[in-house]
């Protein structure tokens, strides 16, 4: 079955007053992450090179702005697969058969998915490498 045809979800009435709503909201955000973490492999090797980069920014003592640069890094490359994931999944509903605009709209979220991943690498070489050169 594709996802497009599965049911519904059973969608809870919006509860009532400012908090409670803005709570709710933040809960929608997570749980939109999480079953995107679930169901994509490429966001699962993001979990992995995130707590590998924490990891080895912990043990290299980064100062702040490293810090910075690296957390900015991380987060736009989970933003960007995020927003591919939803680009994707919007494109199968809309468009389940060929369609060159479909294509289209998937290749361009991929691109933006390629440059974050390609600034992150970058950070990553100018933060990283050159503590690792000394190491060696
Ligand atoms: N409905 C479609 N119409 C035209 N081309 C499509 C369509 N669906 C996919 N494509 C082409 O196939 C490529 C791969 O699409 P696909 O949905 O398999 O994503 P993917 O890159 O494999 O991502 P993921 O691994 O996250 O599923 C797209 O980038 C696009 O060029």
């Amino acid at each position: 079955m594709r996802e497009a045809d599965a049911p519904a979800p059973y969608v809870p009435p919006a509860p009532r007053g400012l908090l409670r709503r803005r709570a709710a909201s933040f809960g929608h955000a997570f749980r939109g992450v999480a079953v995107a973490l679930r169901s994509e492999l490429h966001l699962q090797f993001h979990a992995v090179a995130t707590v590998l980069a924490l990891g080895l920014g912990y043990y290299c003592h980064l100062g702040a702005t490293e810090w910075a640069l690296v957390a900015l890094a991380i987060t736009s490359v989970w933003a960007a697969e995020l927003f591919n994931t939803a680009i994707e999944t919007l494109t199968d509903l809309a468009s389940p058969g060929y369609h060159p605009l479909a294509g289209k709209a998937k290749d361009v979220a991929a691109g933006a998915v390629l440059l974050a991943a390609l600034g992150a690498v970058l950070v990553g070489s100018l933060v990283f490498g050159p503590r690792l050169w000394e190491m060696l």
